[in-house]
Order: structure tokens, then sequence, then C-alpha cells
């Protein structure tokens, strides 16, 4: 099988197993891989990330144009500006995950992080997450706030929408969404309960430890726009 046959094939088990857990419904959600030849492979539009053909997949060259297969998402600008501003992305992830579409219209959050240090296992995958305005889905204006992030982010949720993650694989994209998930239902969990969360000292040694880069507290991330 080829490199990029085998691709093909993970998309669609990837996407079928985020279904499966109910983690994006119906047609909801995308997924987009970076190939090494500059073109990309993404997920149709309309399609139910459940029930991929490995054939009908999109795939694009390096200059966006389609080559073969069904015509892409709409998120292309979305996935294209994640790209740019994460130069060593090589998958997108975005989904439809109901804890953190829920977080994502809570007034508190703060755009620049979405979750608290709650458990060490969501800073070790995402790195934190930002918020970025509501868009209507598939508007390409929404690559300029992505681009306002400065590449600090490779989690990303965009409000009233979902989330938006990248990763150096697919399967490192995947597994940040669904760790930004699991947080997104913690924190609705312990809301108003007042949990423990990490020290700073706590985070420190995570970041030490583990070579993590986290943004800095006072890093922008705007919330209104519009
Ligand atoms: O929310 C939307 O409409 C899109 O962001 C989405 O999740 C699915 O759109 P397509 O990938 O164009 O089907
Ligand atoms: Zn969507």
């Amino acid at each position: 099988m080829s490199d990029e046959s085998r691709l093909r094939e993970e998309i669609c088990r990837y996407g079928r197993s985020l279904f499966e857990r109910g983690l994006t419904p119906g047609s909801s959600g995308n997924i987009s891989l970076r190939l090494p030849d500059g073109g990309w492979l993404v997920t149709p539009t309309n399609a139910s990330l459940g029930f991929l053909d490995p054939a009908r997949i999109s795939r694009l060259d390096d200059a966006g144009r389609l080559v073969s297969g069904d015509k892409p998402t709409k998120e292309i600008p979305l996935h294209s500006a994640l790209y740019e501003s994460r130069s060593e992305a090589k998958a997108i992830v975005h989904l439809h995950s109901t804890h953190a579409v829920a977080v994502s219209m809570l007034p508190e959050i703060d755009p620049r992080q979405v979750l608290p240090p709650l458990t060490p296992y969501y800073l070790m995958r995402t790195g934190g997450t930002a918020l970025v305005p509501y868009y209507r889905p598939g508007d390409p204006a929404v690559a300029d706030a992505i681009r306002g992030l400065a590449g600090k982010y490779s989690s990303v949720l965009l409000a009233n929408h979902g989330p938006v993650v990248a990763g150096d694989s697919l399967e490192g994209a995947v597994f940040a969404t669904e760790e930004l998930e699991e947080t997104a239902k913690l924190y609705l969990l312990l809301r108003n309960l007042n949990p423990r969360q990490l020290s700073p000292g706590q985070v420190a040694d995570l970041v030490s430890h583990f070579g993590l880069t986290l943004p800095e507290p006072d890093d922008h991330a705007g919330h209104d726009h519009g």
C-alpha cells in the first residue's frame, strides 16, 4: 500500500472512531493531513466522519486546488490558516464535541486560556487552548482570527462552534482533541465546586520535565470581532 493510501485509510479510521464515540455528530467535523509534496488530503464537505470512503477523500495540490475526490470541506480557510501559523503541523481535526462546544459559550472563559490547568495530560497534549470569536462556518474571515494567535496555540476553540486542533500527526491531533473534550467535561462537572487546580509550581515542573511550550499568561488572543 502506498503512503497516500495508508493516510487515506488513517483518516477514515480515526473519523469513524470519533463519530462512533459521539465526538462529532451527523456530518459535522472535518479532518485534514498535509502531504510531503505540499498537497493535502481533506474530508469532503457534508460527509459524515463515520462513513468516509478513502477513494472519495479530497486531494488538493500545494496551491489548494482540487485534484481528485469529492468537493472539500468548506473549512479550508480555517485549516489553511492554522497550518500557516503552525509550520510543524501535519494534521488538523475539527469536531463538534459537546462539552468543548458548551465551554465555548460560557461567559467566564479567558480567551487566552479556555480551560484551567486541571490535569497534566491536558497540558501535555494540547499545550493550552485559545478561544476565537464566532464566525459563520466556512467564513474565510476566521483565518485572520487564527493568524492573530501568532502561532502560539495548536489547540483552538471556535466560539459557539467547536474545537480545531493541529498535531504533528493525525494521531497526535486526535489525541489532543479528545483531551480537550475530556477536560471540558471535567470543567463542566466541577464548575462552581472550586476544584483544586495544578499549582504554578506543578505546571512549571511539567513544562521542564516534558519540554512543553505553553503560551505566556499575557499572550493576547482576541475575543470580539465585527
Ligand atoms: O460547522 C460546520 O458547518 C463545519 O465547520 C463542519 O463542521 C462541517 O462542514 P463540512 O466539512 O464542510 O461538511
Ligand atoms: Zn464545524
